[in-house]
């Protein structure tokens, strides 16, 4: 179904998030530094910008690997069913874990994971979302890190998608919807 006509309108700028990285990654090199290698899961497919531009300010001996969940399909409503789709190619069990999301916004997504990774025994697991959405939590999940604290709005950009547009924005904007009539 095609989606209505919509602008979007800047709410974050690119030089603010790359601003706030640096600050995130001093904490994270901070909490880490005892850690030979750390594993930074990146959470597919939002989180691919985010994660590409936080390992390249940590200072620290990291691998990379990916999850991909999906929860929202192409609309603007959880469908609450934490889908995993591609699981990591490495194993954590006794190993540091940081997961890397995009949003957190109901809470499922990265609640449904934590679990799921949990469960292979990581030593120390430890999450990061670029952007919260409190208000609109219904799982109690709250990330060890996070970049900005949004309102309830429909965002895009910098890796978050509406229906798979827009992931190339370099800033946060939201959505706003343009009634023709
Ligand atoms: O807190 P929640 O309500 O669960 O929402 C957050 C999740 O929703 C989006 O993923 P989506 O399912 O759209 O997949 P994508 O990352 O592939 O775009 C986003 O990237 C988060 O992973
Ligand atoms: N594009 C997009 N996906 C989301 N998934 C959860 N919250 C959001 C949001 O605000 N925007």
């Amino acid at each position: 179904m095609p989606h209505p006509n919509y602008a979007i309108d800047e709410m974050i700028s690119a030089k603010s998030i790359a601003a706030r990285i640096e600050e995130l990654a001093r904490e994270i090199r901070t909490e880490f530094a005892d850690t030979d290698k750390l594993v930074v899961v990146g959470l597919l497919r939002g989180s691919f910008v985010f994660i590409a531009d936080l390992v390249r300010e940590l200072d620290l001996a990291v691998e990379v690997d990916f999850l991909e969940a999906s929860s929202y399909g192409d609309g603007m409503e959880s469908t609450r069913e934490v889908r995993i789709l591609k699981d990591l190619r490495g194993q954590i069990e006794g190993r540091d874990v940081l997961i890397v999301e995009d949003i957190v916004d109901t809470g499922h997504t990265l609640a449904h994971v934590t679990k799921f990774l949990g469960s292979r025994k990581p030593a120390r697991m430890k999450t990061i979302a670029l952007l919260d959405k409190p208000a609109r939590r219904e799982v109690d999940f709250k990330a060890s890190y996070i970049g900005f604290e949004i309102p309830d709005e429909f965002v895009v950009g910098y890796g978050i998608d509406f229906a798979q547009r827009n992931r190339n924005l370099p800033f946060i904007g939201k959505v706003r919807f343009i009634d023709e009539s």
